[in-house]
């Protein structure tokens, strides 16, 4: 059975939530509560959530029930992710937050076209759905997936479509990390407008 989520993003479907340490990108190292919702027709082979991403199987939950539960925690962040949160209107769950005084950050893959107001854009752009043009527009960071050695290249046609103050950072895919990470160093050393995203939770055994 397919579920009708309604269009005002007063529903959503939660997967999970949870209170962590940021382990990539940028806020490294901040605390902030993570919030993903569950739905993804991007289809990265090698995806660390695939669980997320039939939106049928994680309940219909109040973005008022999700704010207020983020609202009980000592820092005043949170960090929507997925499945790709852009698939809904995040209008109304990022216009609460910040009505709460919590400041809002989001992981996305830029597919779907912006929506929802915003402290910190993560734009991890995929080759399976490209990025749309209203997500590179606003992006505070390009956080690329680097998988092989084409996906440099393929990183600095990204880094061209962004803005000129967005950050620019170099993630291994985590089941070849061991080979893509010294490959990373070098293109950092060689080019250091990018810099070295690690998973650091994964390495810390956390959220
Ligand atoms: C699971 S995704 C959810 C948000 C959104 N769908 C996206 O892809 O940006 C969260 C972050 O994890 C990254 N990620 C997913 N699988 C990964 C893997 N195997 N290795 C490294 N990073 C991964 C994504 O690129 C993204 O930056
Ligand atoms: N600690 C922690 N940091 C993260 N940064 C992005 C994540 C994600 O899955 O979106 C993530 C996650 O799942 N856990
Ligand atoms: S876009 Fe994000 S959630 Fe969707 S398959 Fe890719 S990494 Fe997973
Ligand atoms: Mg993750």
């Amino acid at each position: 059975m397919t579920v009708t989520i309604p269009a005002t993003g007063t529903m959503l479907p939660l997967m999970e939530e949870f209170y962590t340490i940021q382990g990539e990108g940028f806020n490294t190292g901040k605390a902030a509560y993570f919030i993903r919702l569950g739905g993804c027709d991007v289809g990265c082979p090698w995806c660390d959530v695939k669980e997320s991403w039939d939106a049928d199987r994680h309940p219909l939950t109040s973005a008022d029930t999700i704010v207020a539960n983020a609202a009980k925690h000592p820092a005043k962040a949170v960090v929507i992710t997925g499945g790709e949160p852009l698939i809904y209107n995040l209008d109304y769950l990022t216009a609460e937050l910040k009505r709460n005084g919590i400041k809002t950050f989001i992981e996305t893959s830029g597919a779907y076209p912006i929506s929802g107001f915003w402290d910190w854009i993560c734009l991890s752009p995929k080759k399976f759905k490209a990025p749309t043009p209203s997500v590179l527009a606003v992006a505070d960071e390009l956080k690329v997936i680097v998988f092989n050695q084409s996906d440099f290249k393929w990183a600095e046609e990204h880094a061209a479509l962004v803005s000129p103050n967005c950050k620019l950072y170099l993630q291994p895919e985590w089941s070849k990390a061991a080979i893509v990470t010294p490959m990373i160093v070098d293109y950092v050393m060689q080019n250091p407008k990018w810099e070295v995203s690690l998973q650091t939770h994964k390495y810390l055994n956390i959220p």
